[in-house]
């Protein structure tokens, strides 16, 4: 029988393959993405793996044996260390401080996804959490892979570094951990505990689309607060 992340691959693949033809991924892979929406990306994506840590904690937490718990710890410690690090460096090489990175003020589109995330962890079992971060993680790696095979593009000065990291056999290993929970855990599952596990990954890959939007758009609110408000934040 095929393994539900096969079933899974072949529902969300359009959406991913829509990833490669957004102008921030685009300009990614071939250098030319403006700096500004970059630094406004990475700004965001820190505190988002920063949320998306918690859902690997949460699936420690509900594990229901040993070997699914370690996987899930070495997925948080993965996280905070290899994906973040990365961050750390941008920020650095555009003078920001891990402080204030840290203290980012969430965007809108940042703030539903993570919040989508973290409902359906904490509501469901371990199959929720497993399920909430499987895009995060697959579509990364897709993503890496594809502007991998872009001449140049791991080899960009500035660039560089994010697609040789997001295709690095690193990030694969912990992508394969990610897949091999959710085909575990679909192990014996009915046809509708299934769909709902599968809506949770198509509404991720949906979100994650949103979060490509917010970078290119540089996006925060719709409408703003008064300036008052925006002085005290
Ligand atoms: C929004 C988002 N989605 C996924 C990943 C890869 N963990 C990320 N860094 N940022």
């Amino acid at each position: 029988m095929a393994k539900f992340s096969e079933r899974l691959w072949k529902t969300v693949e359009p959406v991913w393959r829509s990833y490669l033809q957004h102008p921030f991924v685009k300009g990614i892979g071939d250098g030319s993405l403006d700096k500004e929406k970059f630094k406004h990306y990475m700004k965001q994506d820190y505190i988002y793996l920063i949320e998306y840590s918690r859902i690997f904690a949460l699936g420690a937490a509900k594990a229901n044996d040993l070997e699914t718990m370690t996987a899930f710890a070495n997925l948080l410690h993965g996280t905070l260390t290899v994906e973040m690090d990365l961050h750390r460096e941008y920020a650095a090489e555009l003078g920001i401080s891990n402080e204030e990175l840290e203290n980012t003020e969430p965007a809108a589109s940042m703030t539903s996804y993570t919040s989508y995330m973290l409902n359906k962890s904490q509501l469901g079992g371990v199959e929720n959490a497993a399920a909430s971060v499987l895009a995060c993680a697959w579509s990364y790696q897709f993503i890496g892979e594809s502007l991998a095979a872009i001449p140049g593009a791991t080899e960009h000065e500035f660039y560089g570094k994010w697609v040789k990291m997001y295709s690095s056999q690193q990030f694969k290993e912990l992508t394969l951990q990610c897949i091999d929970l959710i085909d575990k855990m679909a192990e014996g599952k009915s046809d509708s505990d299934l769909a709902i596990l599968e809506d949770i990954v198509v509404k991720t890959s949906y979100f994650e689309y949103m979060f490509w939007e917010m970078a290119e758009n540089k996006e925060m609110w719709p409408v703003a607060a008064t300036a008052d408000y925006a002085t005290t934040r």
